[in-house]
């Protein structure tokens, strides 16, 4: 259907909006748990951080849930990326507030915002089409034609290295998220359906790999960033966490990235969206 023609505005099922957003809220709260994700913080310890814990995540995935609904509700009346941008800065604000001035979800307000938004665009205009496809053709030229932030730690790096980042992730669709993220849980689930935290790992381990994650390049620069990848790729042709030892070589590999401290915190979000659009279209048939 064409969206700029749909009928009358219908209000979205408030059970849906609430289902999606407490599914993003779940996917940050199975990101943060999961255990050895290089650099990153987990239950077990704060990786390269020093500033934040689990807690601290736990505290800003319950501030930010209530924003992913309002979302939902955004892109179900088709709302344009200024007024999804409002939602996205209050998110901001009560993260900021729930963690005492501390960054944990700003990348993942952005992505899992955006998600939310397209799933409540999709449950109303097109189902076929990816959430990450909803995002590209719906707001994608709105977000290109923002100008990139000089004063963020990804808008630096961005400028400097001529990366993309989050943003032109998000206006080409998520393709890592969806062609390396997605791809590698659905191969992960397939060939050992019970190890599910084994599944986060090589989807974190993936997305390391291939993302030009801006968090490295801040910390570590060109060299950290190459590093990063480098690592990850030997971890998944060694076998990833297909082969024994998994667990011990990638609990190296986290101990290696603390000592350069080198945090991926764009692979991270990747995960728990790589986690959320998994559920979506598993959730599809009831929506
Ligand atoms: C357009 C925005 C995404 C702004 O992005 P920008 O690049 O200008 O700025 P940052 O906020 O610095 O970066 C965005 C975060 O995205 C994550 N990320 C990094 N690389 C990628 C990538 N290649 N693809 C996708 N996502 C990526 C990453 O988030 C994680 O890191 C955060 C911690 O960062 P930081 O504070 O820098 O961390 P530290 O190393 O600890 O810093 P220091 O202590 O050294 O200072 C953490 O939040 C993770 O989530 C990047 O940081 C967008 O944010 C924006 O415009 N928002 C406005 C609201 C809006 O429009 N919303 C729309 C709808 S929701
Ligand atoms: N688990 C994590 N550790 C550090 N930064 C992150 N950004 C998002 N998730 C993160």
């Amino acid at each position: 259907m064409n969206f700029l023609s749909a009928p009358p505005l219908a209000q979205p099922e408030l059970s849906e909006a609430k289902i999606v957003a407490q599914s993003a809220h779940d996917c940050l709260i199975d990101e943060v748990m999961t255990w050895p994700k290089p650099g990153l913080v987990s239950h077990v310890d704060s990786g390269s951080h020093q500033d934040m814990s689990v807690s601290t995540f736990i505290k800003s995935a319950s501030a930010i849930e209530p924003f992913f609904e309002s979302l939902y509700g955004a892109g179900h009346r088709n709302a344009a990326l200024s007024e999804l941008r409002r939602i996205g800065l209050a998110a901001e604000r009560a993260m900021l507030e729930a963690t005492n001035g501390v960054n944990t979800h700003r990348g993942a307000i952005w992505g899992l915002g955006l998600l939310c938004a397209a799933a409540g665009w999709r449950a109303r205009y097109d189902a076929t089409m990816s959430c990450g496809e909803v995002v590209r053709t719906v707001w994608g030229d709105a977000i290109r034609a923002t100008p990139v932030v000089t004063t963020s730690n990804g808008g630096r790096v961005c400028t400097q290295y001529g990366v993309g980042g989050a943003r032109l992730e998000a206006a080409n669709g998520f393709p890592v998220v969806h062609k390396i993220g997605l791809a590698t849980l659905r191969s992960s689930r397939r060939a050992n359906p019970t190890h599910t935290e084994a599944a986060r790992v090589q989807c974190c381990m993936a997305l390391i790999a291939a993302v030009d994650d801006t968090n490295l390049l801040h910390r570590g620069g060109v060299e950290g960033l190459r590093h990063a990848q480098e690592s990850a790729r030997a971890f998944l042709s060694d076998g990833g966490v297909n082969v024994p030892g998994w667990k011990i070589r990638a609990a190296a590999m986290h101990a290696d990235f603390v000592a350069r401290n080198l945090s991926p915190g764009g692979a991270a979000d990747g995960l728990a969206m790589s986690l959320f659009v998994e559920k979506i279209y598993a959730l599809n048939e009831r929506f």
